[in-house]
């Protein structure tokens, strides 16, 4: 069976209750393909992932933007991956480049935080991705393989795991990669797990982008073959994220 296209929403440190519910209204509303086709996510901001699970239509799915690298305690602001399996929150994006960067987070402490959520029962949304700086010098593949190396060190079962190639240089940017770079590091990822994990992980794994993915951009970007779906940020607070879900029907 073919790897089901998955489309994230991102919607980082954004929104009032008023918008939120404006946004959950919007895609409530919106004719998609069935989830046999495509898996939806959208993330909201912790705070609003109760009330954003309690009213979104019950073919999508919610992620939480980050979690807790262990078991929950003394860590005053952080949430435990225990706290959204209490929530019955199904996912986590973790590794975003805003926390690689901005939080300094390493390629260890990510690879962490993915084995201890999978290890509790949460789907990660795992994200890897090269500075503008690193593309030019001509590293991109290496840093991408070094950051999934990382986390195959410490996962065995990948099932619940999807890859997203985020180059930084594109994210909020509007300079999106084009369908030829995005598959060439989607086909390299793929080449890694295949000759480091397994043949069968390569074959299985959802390897998605995001970085400045659009309504216009996004049909020619899905039919590339190793493209299979997106991670969306400031497009996933628009009405042009159900376009976005609706390029599933583009993917070869
Ligand atoms: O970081 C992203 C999704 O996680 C991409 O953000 P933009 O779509 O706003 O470029």
């Amino acid at each position: 069976m073919g790897r089901k296209f998955f489309v994230g929403g991102n919607w980082k440190c954004n929104g009032t209750t008023e918008e939120v519910k404006k946004i959950v209204s919007t895609l409530n509303e919106a004719e998609v393909p069935s989830e046999d086709v495509v898996e939806v996510v959208v993330s909201p901001p912790f705070v609003f992932l109760p009330l954003v699970k309690s009213l979104l239509r019950s073919d999508f799915n919610v992620a939480a933007q980050n979690c807790w690298v262990r078991k929950g305690g003394a860590y005053t602001g952080e949430i435990s991956a225990e706290m959204l399996v209490n929530l019955s929150i199904p996912w986590v994006i973790l590794g975003h480049s805003e926390r690689r960067l901005i939080l300094s987070e390493a390629n260890e402490f990510v690879a962490d935080k993915i084995a201890y959520a999978l290890s509790q029962g949460l789907k990660v949304i795992a994200c890897v991705g090269e500075t503008l700086e690193q593309r030019e010098s001509g590293s991109t593949v290496e840093v991408v393989a070094a950051q999934t190396k990382a986390i195959a060190e410490k996962v065995s079962n990948w099932s619940n795991v999807v890859l997203a190639y985020e180059p930084v240089w594109a994210i909020g940017t509007g300079k999106v990669a084009t369908p030829a770079q995005a598959q060439e590091v989607h086909f390299e990822l793929r080449k890694w797990l295949k000759e480091n994990v397994s043949a069968e992980v390569a074959e299985a794994t959802r390897i998605i982008y995001g970085g400045s993915v659009n309504g216009a951009n996004c049909k020619v970007l899905a039919t590339q073959p190793d493209v299979d779906g997106f991670l969306v940020g400031g497009a996933s607070l628009k009405a042009e994220f159900v376009d976005i879900i609706k390029s599933a029907t583009e993917s070869s």
